[in-house]
């Protein structure tokens, strides 16, 4: 069984397949990590983000492994933990950048594909393009000023600044963030995090473990 939650940046995707997986038993799948995997090695490395063969080449090089748990997901490169560098505001604004690499792309698909059923897939494509199997599928949105005013409780920026650069990616991730056909889209804005988790539970009543 395959859940998938795609959904804008900062539109509770990760929170949201947390409480998913934790109810239905099985782990989530954060790929949006592996992106900023990429991001991080290219920054870190002093690649141009837009280099896809430097950046490729630090991904396969390199052993970048997701780890998906019920309890949140972790990225490893060897034996180093990445998943504590992973949201920093640098990465935030190089990560579109690798993302629109079709070769990057099809890495991080690839390494999606080869996880064992079940779990619960979140990013931007997983019900369009890399589980277009999948048994459900939804998509979560809400304005960029609510998805800032969420951040802000988080990182040290004030709302404009972090609306300003959510709208800017939203912007850049484009390509990458249109509903599969038979997504449920739930516009988050009036619900509290439960209150999304149990729209989505409510849906799936025969896919619970
Ligand atoms: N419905 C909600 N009500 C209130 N707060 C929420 C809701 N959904 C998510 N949040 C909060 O919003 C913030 C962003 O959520 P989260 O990190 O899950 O989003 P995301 O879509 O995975 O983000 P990103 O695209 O950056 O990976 C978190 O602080 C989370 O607790
Ligand atoms: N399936 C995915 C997941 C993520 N991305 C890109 C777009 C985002 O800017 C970036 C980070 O994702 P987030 O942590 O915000 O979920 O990765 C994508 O293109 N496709």
């Amino acid at each position: 069984m395959i859940v998938t939650i795609d959904g804008v940046a900062a539109s509770g995707k990760s929170s949201v397949s947390g409480g998913v997986a934790r109810a239905l038993g099985v782990p989530y799948v954060s790929s949006g990590l592996l992106y900023r995997a990429a991001a991080l090695l290219a920054l870190e490395a002093g690649v141009d983000l837009r280099d896809a063969p430097a950046v490729l080449g630090l991904l396969e090089g390199r052993g970048v492994r997701l780890e998906p748990l019920a309890e949140g997901n972790r990225v490893w490169l060897g034996q180093r933990e990445l998943t504590a560098d992973l949201h920093s505001t640098r990465v935030d604004k190089g990560v579109s950048a690798v993302a629109a690499l079709p070769d990057v792309r099809a890495w991080v698909d690839a390494q999606l594909r080869l996880l064992p059923e079940p779990f619960v897939a979140e990013g931007r494509d997983m019900g369009t393009n890399v589980f277009p199997q999948a048994q459900a599928k939804f998509y979560l949105t809400a304005s960029p000023r609510v998805r800032a005013e969420r951040r802000a409780k988080e990182r040290p920026e004030d709302i404009p600044a972090i609306e300003a650069a959510l709208t800017r990616r939203d912007e850049a991730d484009r390509r990458q963030i249109t509903p599969a056909a038979d997504a449920l889209v739930i516009d988050t804005g009036p619900l509290d995090l439960q209150g999304v988790i149990d729209v989505i539970l409510s849906t799936l009543p025969d896919c619970r473990s």
